[in-house]
């Protein structure tokens, strides 16, 4: 019967659940890596948050059987930090009432601009969470290929890795063993006690979630670019972090052609230029029965892969664009002009 155990099992159920904190820049590859834990674990809860207002990621999980809560339009260290406790709070009832699996674990993934250590917070100044929920790690991912120029550019990559109990270095299978080793050695000066995992094509072992480390402070007086008071401004659109990334999302009913959209993705990268830091999405095609996925991560060539199926009922294009820009209307602007743009190109007989 649901929500009864046995003494065994009762001791077990009400053990503190262990959370993993998933953390890494925009794009650094946390969503790849979870999908790669999913085939070999079923004992998981995921939390996901997403800086976007329409979540993207949940549906790349949706292959597995487990509960997954999006909690999207905003970070959760700042703007949406009171709902993570609310979460985890439901959560819990669930599996006490069995109303979702018995996880074993919960995962939080966190957005890529996210400050670990204000998350952490939550757990931590919650007496009623803290009887039930215990931290085991802080995984970052650090991407092996943008990381050092992102070290420099987003001051919240160097958050993220001085947070990290344990470094996961992705896309190593992108560069050169040379180039991978002085990565490496980059990262061990920033935080030496963390240990690092390399992995290849998005794939770590999953046995990273399963290591406990003890809760560390936070290591006041190196992050003063972060220590502007947040940038709470109020636009419908844009979600605010704690720093000049904001996000637009924009939904598009009809169909285009491959050959156009990849024009506009073209156009919106010039015009974007140095400020586009991450755009995802998912794109009604006209030759595509299922979805084309946009992977674009600032600076590079954006990803285009056909998916076949649409992940629900909603077949409407979406694409979320997260910028580096002071003006927190930018991206809804860049967006709207885009659309313009797509709907002129449209129109235009080939
Ligand atoms: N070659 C290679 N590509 C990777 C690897 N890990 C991730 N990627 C690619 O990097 C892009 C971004 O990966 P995601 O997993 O969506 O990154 P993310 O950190 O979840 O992104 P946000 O949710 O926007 O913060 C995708 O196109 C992935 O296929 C890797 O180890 N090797």
């Amino acid at each position: 019967m649901p929500g009864r155990h046995c003494p065994g099992q009762w001791a077990e159920a009400m053990a503190p659940i262990p959370v993993v904190l998933l953390t890494g820049f925009l794009g650094s590859g946390k969503t790849t890596l979870l999908n790669h834990w999913l085939g070999e674990r079923q004992d998981l809860a995921l939390i996901i948050n997403e800086l976007g207002d329409i979540g993207i990621d949940q549906h790349l999980t949706q292959g597995a059987d487990v509960p997954v809560t999006l909690m999207a339009g905003g970070c959760l260290c700042c703007v949406i930090q009171g709902s993570l406790s609310s979460t985890l709070r439901n959560l819990y009832m669930a599996r006490q009432g069995g109303d979702v699996p018995a996880f074993s674990t919960v995962v939080i993934e966190t957005t890529g601009a996210a400050d670990p250590f204000n998350v952490l917070a939550v757990l931590e100044q919650d007496p009623w969470l803290k009887k039930r929920f215990v931290w085991q790690s802080v995984i970052t991912v650090v991407d092996a290929v943008t990381g050092s120029e992102a070290l420099a550019r987003h001051p919240e990559v160097l958050e993220q890795v001085t947070a990290a109990d344990q470094l996961v270095i992705s896309k190593s299978d992108r560069i050169s063993a040379q180039a991978l080793a002085d990565f490496q050695q980059r990262l061990q000066g920033l935080n030496a006690g963390a240990p690092q995992t390399v992995a290849e094509h998005g794939r770590a072992p999953a046995s990273l979630l399963d290591r406990a480390f003890p809760r560390r402070c936070r290591v006041t007086g190196m992050f003063s670019p972060v220590a502007a008071p947040p940038a709470l401004a109020t636009s419908a659109v844009a979600a605010p972090s704690r720093h000049d990334l904001y996000s637009a999302s924009l939904r598009w009913p009809g169909q285009l052609s491959w050959a156009l959209w990849q024009a506009a993705l073209a156009q919106l990268a010039s015009e974007c230029g140095e400020t586009l830091v991450r755009v995802k999405g998912l794109l009604k095609v006209d030759a595509l029965d299922g979805p084309l996925l946009v992977q674009w991560v600032g600076g590079e060539t954006p990803a285009l892969s056909p998916l076949t199926l649409w992940p629900d009922a909603d077949t409407d294009s979406r694409l979320v664009l997260i910028t580096r820009h002071p003006d927190p209307a930018y991206p809804q602007q860049m967006l709207a002009h885009w659309q313009t743009l797509l709907t002129l190109l449209a129109q235009t007989p080939p």
